[in-house]
């Protein structure tokens, strides 16, 4: 009865009490919403944005991840083009540009886009993204797209060189994942692509480029707030409607607002009394629904702990799905090998191990050096699961859309509080009940603060409790002689198989000793690029290099593993002079981190 109560006040909070049609949008439109994506009301972000959107204002919505601000922008953009007499059609070019920063959410976007337009085939959509065939964007751009998805890259690429591209009956720039966006550097690209479109405020157009005669109707969204977030509203947005910032966030003298620069974090002071909203601690958006703990592992456990937290469940939970965050693509690759391949059976004696797979759950891996078709493989196929594991970096963190997932673990900490705040929006979308656990050493409690800071409180994980849960061969451990983690039996047994898996596994021909040692190399150059306050925090000598060896299940000493962090040190220094050579978009320091 309670749950019951509990949820219909859940949905109370998230949706509105109107019907799409009520907010203005054509009856077809309102059919494909519910035909098609199975929306019978809108959300309140959707209930707020529509009106605003359809009456030709800018807008900046600050809404909390998984509230549906997607369709809170493309339902009154495809409102207008589906009214336009005569109709539009592919000669007329591009009409609306949709900038996100990621390939996933630029395909998850043109999805939702492409559901959308069933019942208007006269309005096309499109998508060009980085890691695509330029040639056969260049034919679709030809052709006509009115509704463009793209990421800033390859569309400035687009926009420099491809010729044929008709973007002069331009209405509609959206910035979707903006602080994403600006947070991957993306921010100089943003800048020559407003001034190529012409779409900068007037007073900030840059010298020789024409200005469109086409209205231009600019739309932000992101879920967090931060200086360059504002700076990009400063220029592109025209005296804006904000929806979801709440007024005493608004400063009170709003002639003087600080702005940051979308290249550099200098900031100036500049007068702008339209966009007049500010970075606070406030900023950020968590679903009100999200349980959040976190759970406190000594180093050389980290590994067993996860393990067993991840066996815990999938043990007691049928339909789980769960995302794991990792800081680099070489540590998602290890972790997908060994719960691919370790097979340990606790319930049976040592001597007589009868040996299964640790994990019974389809597993999968997002990161950024895979291949486009792995990636977007990856993508779908975890989308549609009911019971399954990702394992990913930070390209998963953001905007992307995954149904039902039930819990997000950080394993390893996001660093900014923003990007905690994205991670664990993959969970407790729309009203829905979401765990997050955060994994932190005893060194790093303190980051607790930080979250704290920006109103984010966590409550700690019973981990002493789901460890005496398992019955160690054949017997549960007995509770209160093992007051440690690391002195656990459970854990003890566990740490033993695992580093045992990787020194003797034969038939991998030490495939896993090598993606061990790699993913330890990498991990430490990721903790070593923490950045600013965290840094305190976040401090490698505070670690025992033996103990972090161990949560790769490692038995070398660090220094043996040093030969070959070295020799990833020397490749990404070879990848970096090359990347500026071909005048590429330069990573920020933590290098394998996406
Ligand atoms: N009106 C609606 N009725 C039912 N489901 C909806 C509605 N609007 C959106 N959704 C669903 O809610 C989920 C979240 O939507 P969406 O991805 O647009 O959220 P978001 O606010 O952009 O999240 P993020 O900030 O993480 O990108 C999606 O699964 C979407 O299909």
């Amino acid at each position: 009865m309670i749950k019951m109560s509990k949820k219909k006040e859940t949905v109370k909070e998230i949706f509105a009490s109107c019907s799409f049609s009520s907010l203005g949008l054509h009856s077809t439109l309102c059919d494909q919403l519910r035909e098609r994506l199975g929306f019978e009301a809108p959300t309140k972000v959707q209930a707020q944005a529509i009106p605003v959107i359809l009456s030709g204002r800018h807008v900046l919505v600050n809404a909390a991840t998984g509230t549906g601000k997607t369709v809170a922008y493309l339902a009154p953009i495809i409102n207008h083009l589906q009214s336009y007499s005569p109709r539009i059609d592919r000669s007329s070019g591009t009409f609306a540009l949709v900038l996100v920063p990621t390939r996933e959410l630029c395909l998850q976007v043109y999805e939702i886009l492409h559901k959308l337009l069933h019942r208007f085939h006269w309005i096309v959509p499109g998508y060009v993204m980085g890691g695509e065939n330029r040639s056969k964007e260049k034919a679709r751009l030809r052709k006509g797209i009115s509704i463009l998805v793209a990421t800033p890259g390859r569309l400035l690429d687009h926009l420099k060189h491809t010729s044929s591209f008709l973007h002069t009956n331009l209405c509609w720039i959206i910035f979707d994942e903006a602080d994403r966006i600006l947070e991957l550097g993306f921010g100089k690209e943003i800048e020559e692509i407003l001034d190529i479109l012409g779409s900068r405020n007037i007073g900030s157009i840059g010298e020789g480029n024409e200005v469109s005669n086409v209205k231009r109707q600019n739309l932000l969204l992101s879920a967090t707030l931060n200086e360059k977030v504002n700076h990009l509203a400063k220029i592109s947005l025209e005296t804006p409607v904000l929806i979801g910032l709440d007024e005493k966030k608004l400063p009170e003298d709003k002639s003087h607002v600080r702005f940051g620069s979308l290249e550099s974090d200098v900031k100036e002071e500049v007068e702008h009394p339209s966009t007049t909203m500010r970075s606070t601690t406030e900023d950020f958006k968590l679903p009100a629904q999200l349980v959040q703990r976190y759970v406190k592992v000594p180093c050389g456990s980290r590994l067993a702990v996860l393990l067993s937290i991840l066996k815990h469940l999938f043990d007691t939970e049928v339909s789980q799905k769960l995302v794991v965050f990792f800081s680099t693509c070489d540590a998602v690759d290890f972790h997908y090998s060994l719960l691919s391949e370790f097979q340990w059976s606790p319930h049976s004696q040592p001597d007589m191990e009868l040996k299964q797979l640790f994990l019974r759950c389809k597993t999968f891996r997002l990161h950024g050096n895979m291949k486009q078709e792995d990636r977007i493989t990856t993508f779908g196929a975890f989308k549609i699961e009911k019971k399954a594991l990702l394992l990913s970096t930070d390209v998963a963190a953001r905007g992307l859309d995954f149904p039902k997932v039930k819990c997000i673990i950080q394993y390893d900490s996001a660093g900014e509080a923003t990007e905690y705040v994205h991670r664990v929006g993959r969970t407790a979308r729309l009203g829905e009940r979401g765990d997050s656990l955060l994994f932190l050493q005893p060194v790093e409690m303190d980051y607790l603060q930080d979250l704290e800071k920006h109103g984010v409180s966590l409550t700690e994980y019973p981990l002493l409790k789901v460890l005496d849960s398992f019955p160690l061969y054949g017997q549960k451990p007995r509770v209160k002689k093992f007051l440690t983690t690391e002195s656990h039996p459970w854990i003890l047994s566990l740490q033993n198989a695992l580093e045992s898996f990787i020194i003797h596994e034969v038939r991998l021909q030490s495939k896993m000793k090598k993606l061990a040692k790699d993913a330890f190399c990498s991990w430490v150059r990721a903790y070593t690029a923490h950045r600013g306050e965290l840094k305190r925090i976040f401090t490698l000598k505070k670690l025992h290099l033996g103990h972090v060896a161990k949560s790769f299940a490692l038995k070398e000493q660090p220094s043996l593993v040093g030969k070959s962090f070295q020799k990833q040190s020397k490749k990404r220094k070879r990848d970096q002079r090359q990347k500026g050579q071909s005048g590429k978009r330069k990573f920020p320091s933590k290098t394998n981190a996406k």
